[in-house]
């Protein structure tokens, strides 16, 4: 976390937290993002139960589990704690595949977290908090009802649900359950100017990018993640012009169109 901190300078950080079950890690966690001087709480609802079994332990299963976030587990103080209770003194460094499952079960779990237990959150958290992944016009009207502070309308790049619905498809009926009443954010699937100018014109505030950052990170390092941001700011400069739109601020629902074209019709012949 440190690095990120370094690395990122004056620019307002955001933190994604993998929401443990244990309260106690959770509000240890909570505290050094706070310290470290993160503003904003994305809080990602896209934590179904991880399946796996202890076998995949000895597979090449190891470095996905090794991957999903450990860091953030193996250096809270808390967790540290309570792995040397439950392992007889020993260190996550020590016995990390171990460790890894019991970070595993706490940040993937599967269980259910109820809207009232945004609480423990708020508890532990007075900056802005955002849900990231919200599909429904009720999730949404139910975020706002529990105070949050925006919503990321997003299926998680499409990843997580086969078959689920896109999020820009969702994006209207949103906005439209829910107004200005909280922040509405949205991804999943920007890759031109004119996919962002489609989702500010049915409503959202900004959008959030993925993929095409790490493809420009894997071609070309920083320069490549550079690249990526200039062209998308640059398409979308270049479709607002050809549109006749001079701000974001004038982008609004009128000026699109929902059209079917032959060509949309999918077959199986
Ligand atoms: C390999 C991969 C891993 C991801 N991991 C997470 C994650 O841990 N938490 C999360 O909220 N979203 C995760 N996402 C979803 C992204 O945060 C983001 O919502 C999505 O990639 C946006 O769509 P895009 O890539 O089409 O721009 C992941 C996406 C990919 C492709």
């Amino acid at each position: 976390m440190q690095d990120i901190v370094s690395a990122s300078g004056a620019n307002a950080r955001w933190f994604q937290l993998y929401w443990p079950n244990d309260d106690e890690i959770t509000a240890s966690i909570l505290r050094t993002v706070k310290a470290a001087g993160f503003k904003v709480l994305v809080v990602t609802l896209d934590t179904a139960r991880m399946a796996w079994r202890p076998a995949d332990l000895d597979t090449g299963f190891v470095p996905f589990v090794t991957g999903l976030g450990n860091d953030v587990g193996f250096s809270d103080p808390v967790f540290r704690q309570k792995f040397a209770e439950r392992s007889g003194g020993k260190t996550p460094e020590e016995i990390p595949m171990v460790a890894a499952q019991y970070w595993l079960g706490e940040a993937f779990s599967g269980d259910s977290y109820d809207w009232e237990r945004l609480e423990v959150l708020r508890k532990h958290w007075d900056g802005p908090i955002v849900l990231k992944g919200i599909q429904h016009p009720g999730d949404a009207v139910l975020a706002v009802q529990h105070g949050v502070d925006g919503i990321i309308v997003s299926n998680h790049g499409g990843r997580q649900m086969d078959g689920a619905v896109g999020s820009l498809e969702m994006l209207p009926e949103i906005v439209e359950a829910v107004g200005d009443k909280t922040t509405v954010l949205f991804d999943s699937g920007i890759r031109t100017g004119a996919d962002i100018f489609k989702a500010l014109a049915l409503g959202a505030k900004a959008v959030l990018v993925g993929r095409p950052l790490m493809y420009g990170l894997g071609i070309a390092g920083k320069t490549g993640v550079r690249h990526v941001l200039a062209c998308l700011l640059a398409d979308l400069d270049g479709t607002m012009g050809l549109a006749g739109v001079k701000s974001v601020g004038d982008l609004n629902q009128a000026i699109l169109r929902k059209v079917s074209y032959g060509g949309d019709i999918k077959t199986s012949i």
